[in-house]
C-alpha cells in the first residue's frame, strides 16, 4: 500500500527526531511492502521566519489532504527569547493550535509505560515501580484554556490579562466516549479529572462523564481532583488504567507522567478525531537546550510513528514490530543521554534511530 504523510519537522530537536522516525518508517515499508510518501510542511517559528504565519492555508490544506500528519516539535527558547510576548495568533505554538484544531484532532492519547529495561532510569522507589505501569492519559485537546477568549486590556490604569474555560457538553460527551472505549480496550477503569471543587466546567465535566458512564456498565469510573492526581501519579502510578481529562490538566499531568516512565523523550501521543486522519507527535517540546546537538531521545516520536501505522492505517504487526524493536535496542543496553544509567552504553540521535533500524530486521 501507499501512504501520503505530511511531515512537520518544526523548530529546535523537531527536525532530527523527525528524521530518525521517518527512517524507520521507511525499514518497516521496506520490510512490509509499504511505502511512505512524504511532504515536507512548515509550522512555528521556520513557518513565522519563511511566511510570517505560523502555519499558512496551504500548509494546513496539505495537512488536510493527507492520511496521516507526522510532527517534531514547534517553539522557541523559553528562558532566552521574547517569543512570549507576539500577539497570541503569530506565537509559534498558534500553529499547533491551529492544525489541531483544524483537524478537529479533539482525542489525545498518551501512552505512559514503564518498560522493565528502563526501571533504572525512573525517579521513583523500587517498591513503588515494582511490577511496572501501564497506563494513558487521554485529553481532550480542542477546547478548554487554550481555545477559549483572551485579552490583555487596561482598566484605571492598571494592565490585566484574561484567558476563558469553556466546555460544552458535546464536547466533554465525545471525548468521554473516547476514555471509556480506550478502557474497554484495556483494564476498564477510568479515572476522570477535574476541579470540580471549584470550577463550573469542572462540574458540568464530572456530571456529563457519569452520564457517558451509564452506557458502559462494564467499565469502573472513578472521579479525582487534579492536584491529587498529580500527587498520585508519582505516589502510586500503578493505580491508573485510563486518565481522562480536560486539555490543560492532561497537557500538565501528561508532562509529570512522561517522567516516571524514565523521560520526557520516552513519551509518544497520538492527536485523533473522527477521521482516521491522525496527528502523531512526541508529548515534548522543541527543547532548544539540546537541539542540534544529537543528544534528543527520538523514541518518543518513533513510537509516535507506531502509533500513526496502529490508529490510522490499521498496521498493527508493524507498529507491535516498531515497539518491539525499541524495547530489544533497551533491552541491550544502549541509551540517549536523558535516559543514561551506570553501566548503559550512551548514544546519539542519530545512532538511536539507526539501531532502532538494525533491529527491525534482526
Ligand atoms: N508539541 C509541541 O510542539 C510542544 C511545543 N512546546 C514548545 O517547546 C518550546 C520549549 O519548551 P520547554 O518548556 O523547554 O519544553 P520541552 O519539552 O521542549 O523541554 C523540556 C526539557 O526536556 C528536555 N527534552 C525534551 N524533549 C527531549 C527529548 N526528546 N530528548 C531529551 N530531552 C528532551 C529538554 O532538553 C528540556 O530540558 C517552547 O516554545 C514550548 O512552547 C512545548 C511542548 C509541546
Ligand atoms: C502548545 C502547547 C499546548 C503544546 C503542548 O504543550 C502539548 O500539547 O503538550
Ligand atoms: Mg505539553
Amino acid at each position: 500500500m501507499n501512504y501520503n504523510i505530511a511531515v512537520i519537522p518544526g523548530d529546535g530537536i523537531g527536525p532530527e527526531i523527525v528524521t530518525e522516525a521517518r527512517k524507520v518508517l521507511d525499514m518497516i515499508g521496506s520490510t512490509y511492502g509499504h511505502t511512505f510518501d512524504y511532504t515536507e510542511v512548515l509550522m512555528g517559528g521556520c513557518s513565522i521566519d519563511a511566511t510570517g504565519v505560523p502555519l499558512t492555508d496551504e500548509a494546513m490544506a496539505t495537512a488536510l489532504a493527507s492520511d496521516s500528519v507526522l510532527l517534531g516539535a514547534v517553539g522557541g527558547n523559553v528562558g532566552q527569547s521574547n517569543w512570549y510576548q507576539l500577539p497570541p495568533n503569530l506565537r509559534p505554538e498558534a500553529g499547533l493550535l491551529k492544525i489541531r484544531k483544524g483537524l478537529n484532532l479533539f482525542a489525545n492519547i498518551r501512552p505512559a509505560v514503564l518498560f522493565d529495561e528502563l526501571k533504572g532510569a525512573c525517579p521513583l522507589k523500587e517498591e513503588i515501580i515494582d511490577g511496572g505501569f501501564d497506563f494513558v492519559v487521554m485529553r481532550e485537546l480542542t477546547g478548554g484554556l487554550y481555545f477559549g477568549e483572551r485579552k490583555t486590556y487596561e482598566e484605571n490604569g492598571v494592565t490585566t490579562a484574561m484567558d476563558t474555560l469553556t466546555y460544552n457538553e458535546n464536547e466533554i460527551r465525545r471525548i468521554a466516549k473516547w476514555g471509556f472505549d480506550i478502557a474497554r480496550k484495556r483494564n476498564k477503569r477510568v479515572c476522570s479529572v477535574d476541579k470540580a471543587n471549584v470550577l463550573d466546567s469542572s462540574r458540568l465535566w464530572r456530571k456529563v462523564v457519569k452520564e457517558v458512564a451509564a452506557d458502559y456498565p462494564d467499565v469502573e469510573l472513578s472521579d479525582m481532583l487534579v492536584d491529587n492526581c498529580a500527587m498520585q501519579l508519582v505516589k502510586d502510578p500503578k493505580q491508573f488504567d485510563v486518565i481522562l481529562t480536560e486539555n490543560m490538566f492532561g497537557d500538565i499531568l501528561s508532562d509529570e507522567a512522561s517522567m516516571v516512565t524514565g523521560s520526557i523523550g520516552m513519551l509518544a501521543s497520538a492527536s485523533l478525531g473522527d477521521t482516521k486522519l491522525g496527528l502523531y507527535e512526541p508529548s515534548h517540546g522543541s527543547a532548544p537546550d539540546i537541539a542540534g546537538q544529537n543528544k534528543a531521545n527520538p523514541i518518543a516520536t518513533i513510537l509516535s510513528a507506531a502509533m500513526m501505522l496502529r490508529y490510522s492505517f490499521d498496521l498493527e504487526k508493524e507498529a507491535d514490530q516498531i515497539e518491539d524493536a525499541v524495547k530489544a535496542v533497551l533491552r541491550d543496553g544502549y541509551r540517549t543521554v536523558d535516559i543514561m544509567s551506570a553501566g548503559k552504553q550512551l548514544v546519539g540521535t542519530k545512532e538511536m534511530g539507526d539501531l532502532i533500524c538494525q533491529y527491525i530486521n534482526k
